[in-house]
């Protein structure tokens, strides 16, 4: 416990660095004023100071020296302004609340230093004597990593070692400690508990304060090129992903900007959900993406892409339609390593041989044949790579068709074409004529060589698209070559090495085709299809991006990972994930953490497990966990709620009378965001429609089009809820009728476990083995009879 006389020096400390924070406050705002107001000014005057002539040469060079000079100014100040208008964004954060603990350190043989850790530095009126340390400095450590006793941490001139004789929490709002204590064994169990005890956001937050140690290791790891974070649900992997993105921009700052990062994660609503957590510590936000988006800047024009939750819809709903366990068993071997590896062999196949065009046509004529595409094509020496032979088939068709150009000057149909041209070509083609004629030194009064002159630009205009199409090397036909891999067998047993192929090949193949040849590309495809694209046509590649995130990396296939790797080659990436929220079809990466490791290699990669839940009670977790394999591994944090409750009813009318009783209740009592969470769209389309008009309260129907996360009563699908949270999670139908495969076990986790406080199954007639197989004692059982 801390006495009277400790909080009252350190309340007199609070206001002492307090009153530092609003002079520097003051004098910022008048000089951010100030350089704003020069901004603005410069920006009006901006072409009145420059002296625009331009008539003689000399002033021309005149000109653009004092152009530039004006421009670095400007560029000077908008500089100064931001990073002023930043410092002054940090400062107002401080003085809401200057820092969040004090550890008391003594190197060896010395007196014991006092530091205070906030989401900033700040130096005294001298600059001479930290008030407070950044957490992300390396001292810092020592309050993440230690307990009271002997400590170290590391410095880049070497390790320093010595004793923590402190470690204090505070709470301080608006210049006031709220509460403060001094702590043993873990950083603040209270803390953490008054933390995780508190009703869920629209956003999520910082955690800064209460980080805990494994998470630490995440959020500071330097060294490896791949680190994976498996984690149980609620261990705080997106948590300790944001902060680490503020540790590398911190630490990076002189070389690292947030345009350099990138999180991918798994729908708009959760970009939104976590996208202020990187401004509330004061760092500019990073770039956030979902892979589907970039999947349909790639080939959304040439095919209508499925997207994962249409899959995933079909997975959940069509069991039976004709063809579904082959769709399944389709998606696992598209996203499955012998499918890499069928890839990959195919390109180097198609350097021997089998490679397929497109023939160029002009008119219903062809230009260039495949044939003769593909003659020259092998023509070339072997030992060049595919990409490059095919860059030189594409020069050679270039000229083959300016050949062709000249030889259709002199078609009927150009003297046609010509006939009816218009004032302004006949205008064009003169200023052409007359520039050629410079260059050749010829006069242009030739009347044949206006006509010459005229058709060639006729030619030129007709042909632009067919040399677009080439130099874009179009010709190559892709669709073709990766429809060859399912309309040829053998080819494709040749490929797998031996690997047998799934059971109902060809209906796989009779459904790939016909998706194919209607313009779709199922989600299994795109990837594969983009990958053999790019493998042939050398790969697209971004290398400014220095980190990729990837938030649920569960959910993507190790192709899909390759592809990461191929699109960002200068970036180090960070995988978070949890194999037991794997709710999709395909092979999850995280399942075999194999193809993981295969990515860069052991040595450049690590792997992080967090077992930890901090999301939900000690009730909760204790009964979630008993639905997957491993879960006795997962650590509930100490935080007491009720049980949760399972109720079967006989019909769905009680199922909504009950759901909309329980909503008033909840809502009654103070909570205020709960979900109505449901298996699929069409659960979640018949849920909003019962439920709508019996709520006290208008629901959200959640789709995966929703672009924001707001607080409130949602009913959403399971997968749409993944990565974010609720206070009361009401789960709309447990039973056994929709959860009882072995692939919906996991969703039904994913759904229980967003809960937070509270957890309340409804079952339509018998319940989901899931619950069943529980150890009873972890729920409380209500059965309602009677119709
Ligand atoms: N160290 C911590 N201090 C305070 N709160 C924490 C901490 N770690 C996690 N939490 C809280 O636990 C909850 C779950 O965290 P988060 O969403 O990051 O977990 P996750 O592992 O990504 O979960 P899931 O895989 O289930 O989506 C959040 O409310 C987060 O604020």
């Amino acid at each position: 416990m801390t006495t009277e006389q400790q909080w009252n020096e350190e309340q007199q400390r609070v206001e002492d660095v307090t009153a530092v924070i609003s002079g520097r406050i003051r004098r910022l705002e008048s000089e951010v004023g100030s350089v704003r107001g020069d901004v603005v000014d410069m920006r009006k005057g901006f072409w009145d100071e420059v002296t625009i002539n331009f008539s003689e040469a000399d002033d021309v060079g005149e000109t653009s020296t004092s152009l530039r000079q004006q421009s670095e100014i400007l560029s000077e100040r908008e500089r100064r302004h931001k990073h002023s208008t930043e410092a002054l964004g940090r400062l107002r954060k401080l003085l809401e609340s200057p820092y969040f603990a004090r550890i008391d350190f003594a190197e060896q043989g010395q007196d014991a230093e006092r530091i205070y850790l906030g989401i900033a530095s700040l130096l005294d009126q001298q600059d001479e004597e930290f008030l407070i340390y950044d957490w992300r400095a390396t001292i810092s450590n020592l309050y993440y990593d230690h307990m009271p006793g002997p400590a170290a941490y590391k410095t880049p001139g070497g390790e320093i070692e010595g004793e923590l004789t402190l470690k204090r929490q505070f709470s301080i709002r608006h210049g006031q400690i709220r509460f403060m204590f001094d702590t043993g064994v873990t950083i603040g169990d209270e803390l953490l508990q008054a933390v995780l005890s508190r009703s869920s956001d629209a956003q999520m937050k910082s955690i800064v304060a209460t980080i805990q140690k494994e998470q630490n290791r995440i959020i500071r790891d330097d060294r490896s090129r791949m680190l994976i974070v498996q984690g149980a649900a609620g261990s705080g992997k997106t948590s300790a992903a944001l902060q680490r993105v503020a540790y590398l921009l911190y630490k990076y700052r002189d070389r690292l900007s947030a345009d350099q990062v990138v999180l991918f994660s798994p729908n708009p609503m959760f970009n939104s959900y976590v996208s202020t957590v990187l401004p509330e510590l004061g760092e500019e936000n990073m770039q956030q993406a979902t892979f589907q988006e970039y999947l349909e800047r790639r080939l959304g024009r040439e095919f209508q892409l499925e997207d994962p939750f249409e899959q995933l819809e079909y997975v959940l709903s069509a069991s039976s339609q004709p063809g579904y366990e082959a769709r399944l068993e389709g998606i696992r071997f598209k996203s499955s390593k012998t499918f890499l590896h069928v890839i990959t062999g195919y390109k180097a196949y198609l350097e021997q041989e089998g490679m397929r065009f497109k023939p160029v046509r002009f008119q219903g004529r062809e230009v260039i044949t495949a044939e003769q595409m593909i003659r020259r094509f092998y023509e070339f020496d072997p030992a060049v790579r595919l990409a490059n032979r095919l860059e030189l088939l594409r020069d050679w068709m270039l000229k083959e068709l300016a050949r062709f150009g000249k030889e259709e000057c002199s078609a009927p149909w150009v003297d046609q074409q010509m006939d009816l041209m218009e004032p302004e070509d006949y205008q064009r083609a003169y200023h052409r004529m007359r520039r050629k004629s410079k260059n050749k030194g010829d006069t242009f009064d030739d009347f044949t060589r206006e006509r010459e002159i005229l058709a060639r630009m006729v030619v030129s205009d007709r042909l632009k698209p067919l040399r677009k199409w080439i130099k874009a090397l179009r010709f190559v036909d892709t669709t073709r070559l990766y429809s060859e891999l399912f309309l040829n067998e053998t080819l494709l047993s040749q490929l797998a090495e031996h690997t047998e192929l799934p059971r109902e090949w060809h209906e796989i193949s009779r459904q790939t085709l016909g998706r194919i040849q209607a313009g779709e590309l199922a989600y299994e495809d795109v990837t594969p299809f983009l990958y053999l694209r790019e493998l042939m046509l050398g790969f697209r590649s971004n290398s400014n991006i220095r980190h990729v995130f990837i938030d649920e990396a569960q959910d993507y296939s190790a192709f899909q990972l390759t592809f990461f790797k191929h699109l960002f080659p200068q970036a180090k990436m960070t995988a978070l994930g949890d194999f037991n929220q794997a709710i999709y079809a395909h092979a999850s990466v995280l399942q075999d953490a194999e193809p993981l490791y295969d990515l860069y290699g052991t040595e450049q990669t690590e792997l992080i497990s967090l077992t930890r839940s901090y999301r939900s009670t000690q009730e909760i977790v204790e009964f979630t966990r008993g639905m997957v394999v491993g879960g006795e591994h997962i650590i509930p944090f100490n935080r007491k709620g009720e049980k949760p409750r399972v109720t079967e009813v006989p019909t769905r009318e009680k199922l909504h009378q009950r759901i909309a009783g329980n909503i008033a209740e909840l809502l009654a009592e103070g909570y205020e965001s709960i979900a109505v969470i449901c298996k699929n769209a069409d659960e979640s389309a018949a849920a909003y429609e019962a439920l709508e008009g019996m709520l006290p309260a208008k629901p959200k129907w959640i789709k995966k089009t929703t672009p924001a996360f707001e607080k409130g009563i949602h009913i959403i699908p399971a997968y749409l809820a993944k990565g974010v949270e609720f206070d009361a999670v009401l789960i709309y139908d447990g039973s056994a009728e929709q959860y009882r495969r072995e692939s919906e076990r996991k969703l039904f986790y994913t759904a229980c476990t967003r809960a937070m406080h509270l957890l309340h199954v409804y079952t339509l007639g018998e319940i989901t083995p899931f619950v069943s197989s529980q150890e009873s004692s972890t729920y409380i059982y209500t059965l309602e009879k009677g119709k």
